[in-house]
């Protein structure tokens, strides 16, 4: 379809989706439509089976958990015309339009504020009227927890925090590629995927040049592990989304604009009554890491060995075309995790981990340079705050190891000395914020201590 029908499109809508309990494929349809006429959509998302076949109850909650999926997983297609319309597919209770009103929204927010879409952000479903039967409730809060792994170091902390607190976790992941592979391998635990194929339709309209831009993919992610552990008959589904993913990168029109918001604790709590009010689960989903900051959760990371050789944090690694093999070694979050792990660890560690020093590369300055908040706005990666990173260059200044490194010399002179300042009566290392980690969790990350 030519790119100007797609900008004239006017609706977008959810006509079906359907699930093969023979095969775990669920297929998801969406359509755009606008005077042109209509440009259809199908998601494929495959669950993995359990061995012996659900029963009806079971049957019953995954169905409820797969249409919020449904609607959510829409955003990926929505975004390629942002049309005013949002026209859901049946009636939802207030948790769940709250959850599906925000997720086109604020976790669209970088997407509209990059392609300058305003109207995104106003965006409100059309919900068709009627009532939502009551969820039968599902209490599964003291059963074996999935725990989403992304091949990064945060999904390698909570690993290894719920295996050492007894918690015997099961890993999960979707469409897990060499990397998750590997960190899995490493774990030595017998891990569950999910697959999931994105109509390649939308590739063709982004190579005609559709709009295009970030979507909030761990919203659709939490609801796939979610599906999973129902089918599977597992406990809550356990996240490593961390303190500072609640930040926003800037404010724009006064909205905030949050390139990581499915990860934050808003995002997690409206899942969460979302999953509760439309699927009865009572403890469906949380966050491990949510107190703690990126660089407390380097610094636990440090304390663990056995993954060194295939963690991956790079994004770059992870694209569905042209991925690079692992640390890309210049993006933001490579400067950035490269950055907090270094205090906590020998140098030769560090830069065998990454396969390359960039503390040591004077090209990396610029980058750095934003990190600090010197030059810029937060970049749009899933990076820590200003403050933990001036925190880390603090406490590398202080380092034989680490202080006369090009990048480290050049950085202390560019810090203010507010941030200086700043830094020093930081509470980077003190857990706080809002968090859902229930009681019988809450002491599973002192195992790693
Ligand atoms: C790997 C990555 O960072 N991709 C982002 C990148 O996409 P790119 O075009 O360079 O490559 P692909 O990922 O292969 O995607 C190809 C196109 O497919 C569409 N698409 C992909 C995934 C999806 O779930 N829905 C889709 O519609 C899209 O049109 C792609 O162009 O740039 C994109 C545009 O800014 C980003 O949207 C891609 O981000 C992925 C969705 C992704 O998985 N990113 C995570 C690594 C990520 O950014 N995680 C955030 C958490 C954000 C959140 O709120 O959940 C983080 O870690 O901070
Ligand atoms: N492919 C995936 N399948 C399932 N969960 C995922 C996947 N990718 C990321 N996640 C989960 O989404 C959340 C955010 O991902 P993120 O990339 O920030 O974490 P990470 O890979 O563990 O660590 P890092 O921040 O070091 O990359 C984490 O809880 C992670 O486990």
């Amino acid at each position: 379809m030519p790119n100007e029908q797609l900008r004239r499109m006017d609706a977008f809508a959810f006509p079906s989706y359907s699930i093969d309990l023979a095969t775990g494929e669920a297929l998801f349809d969406y359509k755009l439509t606008g005077p042109d006429g209509e440009q259809r959509f199908t998601e494929v998302i495959t669950l993995p089976l359990p061995a012996d076949p659900p029963s009806d109850e079971t049957v019953a909650t995954l169905g409820r958990v797969l249409e919020l999926l449904h609607v959510v997983a829409g955003v990926s297609y929505y975004k390629a015309a942002a049309p005013r319309r949002l026209v859901l597919p049946a009636p939802l209770g207030a948790a769940a339009a709250e959850l599906v009103t925000a997720v086109y929204t604020k976790g669209l927010a970088e997407y509209a504020y990059r392609n300058q879409l305003p109207h995104v952000l106003e965006l409100r479903p059309e919900v068709p009227s009627g009532t939502v039967s009551p969820a039968r409730e599902y209490d599964d809060s003291d059963r074996r927890p999935l725990s989403a792994v992304g091949g990064g170091k945060d999904s390698i902390v909570s690993l290894e925090a719920l295996r050492r607190a007894g918690f015997d976790p099961v890993p999960f992941s979707v469409n897990p590629n060499h990397v998750i592979v590997s960190v899995n391998e490493a774990s030595g635990l017998t891990p569950l995927a999910a697959r999931r194929r994105i109509d390649p339709v939308l590739f063709d309209l982004n190579a005609a040049g559709a709009l295009n831009g970030h979507i909030p993919v761990t919203a659709i992610n939490s609801l796939i592990a979610v599906a999973t552990a129902v089918l599977h008959g597992l406990g809550p589904v356990v996240m490593s989304n961390e303190r500072s993913a609640s930040d926003p990168n800037l404010i724009w029109n006064g909205h905030e604009i949050n390139h990581q918001w499915s990860k934050g604790v808003e995002a997690e709590g409206l899942l969460r009554a979302a999953l509760a009010e439309h699927a009865g689960l009572t403890e469906p989903y949380f966050s491990l890491l949510r107190s703690l900051s990126e660089l407390h959760i380097a610094r636990l990371f440090a304390g663990i060995d056995r993954y060194d050789a295939v963690v991956t944090s790079c994004n770059a690694a992870f694209k569905l075309r042209d991925a690079s093999e692992r640390w890309c070694r210049d993006c933001p979050k490579c400067r950035f995790v490269f950055l907090a792990m270094a205090p906590f660890m020998p140098r030769e560690r560090v830069v065998r981990i990454f396969g390359g020093d960039l503390l040591a590369d004077p090209a990396q300055i610029p980058g750095y340079r934003e990190l600090l908040g010197v030059d810029g706005h937060k970049p749009f990666e899933c990076v820590g705050e200003v403050e933990e990173s001036v925190v880390a260059l603090s406490l590398l200044a202080e380092q034989e190891q680490w202080r006369d490194a090009p990048v480290v010399r050049a950085l202390v002179d560019a810090v203010p000395e507010t941030a200086w300042s700043a830094a020093a009566g930081s509470d980077v290392f003190t857990p706080g914020g809002p968090n859902f980690v229930p009681a019988p969790y809450a002491k599973a990350l002192t195992a790693l201590t």
